[in-house]
C-alpha cells in the first residue's frame, strides 16, 4: 500500500454509496456533480502536491508508526519542525486552491485523539490508545481522508448536553451492546465530509460526571448505514451550474460543509476511543481546537495570498497601482496576512512533546493566532473591495459578455488601462467577489470567525492561559512595590 495519486483518490470516491441529499433531492453520482466537484478538486490537490518532487519534503513524511512514506495530512507531529511544516503545507494548499481544501480537520483530530487516548489509558487502564494507533496505521497505509467531526447541533447553548430538552442535541450513545455501541445525533458544518473515506467523531464540550453518554469518540467509514448527509448551501453556489464558469470566480476549486445525521449508527468496539470518560472530554476538545486554531495560521494565509494577488492585479488593470495610497493598502494587506502566518509559525515553534510522544502546539499562541484570524481576513477583504471598485457587485454576467449584440459593448465599457483588460478584469472581479462574498467567503470569512470556535472561545482560553499574577509581579518589582531581588550588585 502506498500514497494515492489525485486520480486514484477521485476514483476511490466513485464506488462509495452515500445517503446524500442536496436541494431536496437524493444525489447518487456526487463525484461528477458540478456543485460538488470543485470541492473534490480542492481535496485532490492534497494528493497531487504529494506526488510532486518539488513539494515532497513538505507534503510527505516518514510515519512514526510504520516507518513508511505517508502524506503529511495523516501524520502524528514528531517535532516543532513538523508543526511548522504543517502550517507551511497549509499555506501552499491555500495558494494553489484559493479555498478550503478540507483535509486539516482530520489531521488535527488524529493528533488530539492520539495524545488524549494515551492519557485516558494511563488513568483508567483502558486500551483506547492501542485501538486508535491501529486505526491510524490503517488510515496512513491507505492514504485516506478522515473528517474531523466535533460540532453538535447543540440546541440551547445555555444548557449542557444532559440538560437539553432533546437529548440528541449532542451526539450520544443510545445503546451499549456486546459488539459495540449505537450512536444518535447530528454533527453540523462538517468540512469535506462526503469527500472523506472515514469520520472521526469527538465530543463537542466539557462534560459533567453524569453526562457519560455524550463523552464518546469513535471512527466509522462514511458509508456506514444510518448516516444521512445534507449538503450545505453556499452563497452563489448555483453559478457552478452555468456553462460559462467565469462568474464562479474560482474556476476549479471550492469548499464543502455537510450536515451529518447519525440516525442510530452502529460502531464496533475496536473503533471506539472514548466511552464515558467525561473527565477527558475537555482535554480532547481543547487539544483538537488548539491544533485547528494553529491550522488557520496556514490555510487562511494561503487564500489571503491569492486575494492580495487579485487586488494587486486589479489595480494594475485599472491603472492605479502606482498611487501611493493603493500601494500602502496592499502593504497593509500583506502586513495582516503575514501576521497570521507569524502566529501559526510561533505557536508551532513553541510546541512541546505530549506524554504519548507526538507534538502539541503552544495553546496560548494558537488561541492568539485564531483570535487574529477572526478579524484580519475581514480587513483584508475590506481593502480588496475598496481597491476593486463598484464593478465588483454590478458587473454583468458572463453570458452578457458573450452575447453577439451587446457583448462587444459590454467589453468596450469594461476596458480599463490598456487593451485586453476587459476579460482580465471580469475574471479578477469575480475572484475577489468569490473570496469576499461568494462561495469562497464561507471559508475565508465566516469559517475564520466560527471555525475551531467563535471568537469568545479563544478569549476564554487566553484568559485561562495568560499568567496575569506574574505580569502584576513584574510591574510591582519595577516600580518598587515589591523588593527586586534580581539586583544583587552594589
Ligand atoms: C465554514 C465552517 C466550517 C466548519 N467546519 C467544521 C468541521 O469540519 N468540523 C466541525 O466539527 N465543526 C466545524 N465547524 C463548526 C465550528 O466549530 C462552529 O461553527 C463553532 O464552534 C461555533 O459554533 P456554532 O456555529 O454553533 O455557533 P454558536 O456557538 O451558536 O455561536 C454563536 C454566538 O453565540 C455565542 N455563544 C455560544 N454559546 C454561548 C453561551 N453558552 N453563552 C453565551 N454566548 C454563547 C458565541 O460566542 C457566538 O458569538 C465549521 C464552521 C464553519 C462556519
Amino acid at each position: 500500500m502506498s500514497l494515492k495519486t489525485a486520480q486514484e483518490y477521485i476514483d476511490s470516491l466513485r464506488t462509495r454509496k452515500l445517503n446524500l441529499y442536496m436541494f431536496g433531492e437524493k444525489v447518487d453520482n456526487y463525484v461528477d456533480n458540478p456543485i460538488i466537484r470543485p470541492s473534490i478538486n480542492a481535496m485532490a490537490m492534497t494528493y497531487k502536491l504529494a506526488e510532486e518532487p518539488e513539494y515532497e519534503d513538505l507534503m510527505t513524511v516518514t510515519s512514526s508508526l510504520t516507518g513508511e512514506k505517508i502524506n503529511r495530512f495523516t501524520h502524528l507531529h514528531q517535532s516543532t519542525t513538523d508543526l511548522m511544516n504543517k502550517v507551511k503545507m497549509q499555506r501552499l494548499l491555500g495558494q494553489k486552491t484559493g479555498c478550503c481544501f478540507q483535509r486539516c480537520v482530520g489531521m488535527d483530530a488524529f493528533n488530539a485523539v492520539f495524545s488524549t487516548t494515551f492519557e485516558i489509558d494511563a488513568k483508567y487502564g483502558t486500551n483506547y490508545h492501542e485501538r486508535f494507533t491501529k486505526y491510524l496505521i490503517y488510515v496512513q497505509q491507505n492514504d485516506l481522508v478522515v473528517d474531523g467531526c466535533m460540532t453538535d447541533a447543540r440546541g440551547d447553548r445555555s444548557k449542557s448536553p444532559g440538560q437539553q430538552p432533546d437529548p440528541d442535541a449532542y451526539l450520544r450513545v443510545v445503546e451499549r451492546r456486546e459488539d459495540g455501541i449505537v450512536v444518535r445525533g447530528c454533527k453540523l458544518h462538517q468540512t469535506g465530509m462526503v469527500n472523506s473515506h472515514e469520520i472521526l467523531v469527538m465530543p463537542n464540550n466539557s462534560m459533567k460526571n453524569d453526562e457519560k453518554d455524550w463523552a464518546v469518540c469513535f471512527a466509522v467509514p462514511t458509508e456506514t448505514p444510518g448516516i444521512i448527509y445534507v449538503y450545505g448551501r453556499q452563497s452563489s453556489d448555483t453559478r457552478k451550474l452555468e456553462a460559462n464558469k467565469i462568474d464562479t470566480g474560482n474556476i476549479n476549486f471550492g469548499g464543502q460543509e455537510i450536515m451529518t445525521i447519525f440516525d442510530d449508527v452502529f460502531v464496533p468496539w475496536e473503533r471506539v476511543f472514548m466511552n464515558g470518560e467525561t473527565d477527558f472530554s475537555t482535554m480532547l476538545v481543547e487539544r483538537f481546537a488548539g491544533y485547528h486554531r494553529q491550522s488557520y495560521g496556514g490555510c487562511k494565509v494561503g487564500t489571503g495570498d491569492t486575494l492580495i494577488g487579485a487586488a494587486k492585479a486589479i489595480t494594475d488593470y485599472n491603472g492605479v497601482y502606482k498611487a501611493s495610497h493603493v500601494k500602502d493598502k496592499i502593504v497593509e494587506m500583506c502586513h495582516l496576512n503575514e501576521t497570521l502566518y507569524a502566529c501559526g509559525i510561533a505557536c508551532s515553534a513553541e510546541g512541546r512533546k505530549t506524554q504519548s510522544g507526538n507534538y502539541m502546539i503552544d495553546l496560548l499562541l494558537a488561541n492568539i493566532c485564531k483570535q487574529n484570524v477572526t478579524r484580519f481576513p475581514y480587513e483584508i477583504a475590506r481593502i480588496a473591495q475598496d481597491l476593486a471598485g463598484g464593478l465588483l457587485v454590478t458587473l454583468p454576467s458572463a453570458e452578457d459578455f458573450d452575447h453577439p449584440e451587446i457583448g462587444p459593448l459590454v467589453k468596450k465599457y469594461t476596458q480599463a488601462a490598456g487593451d485586453n483588460t476587459s476579460e482580465k478584469r471580469q475574471r479578477l472581479l469575480r475572484l475577489i467577489e468569490n473570496i469576499t462574498m461568494g462561495c469562497g467567503a464561507v471559508a475565508y470569512l465566516t469559517e475564520s470567525m466560527h471555525g475551531a470556535g467563535s471568537p469568545q472561545a479563544q478569549r476564554i482560553m487566553i484568559s485561562r492561559l495568560v499568567d496575569l499574577e506574574h505580569k502584576k509581579e513584574l510591574a510591582e518589582k519595577i516600580c518598587g512595590i515589591q523588593e527586586n531581588s534580581d539586583i544583587n550588585w552594589k
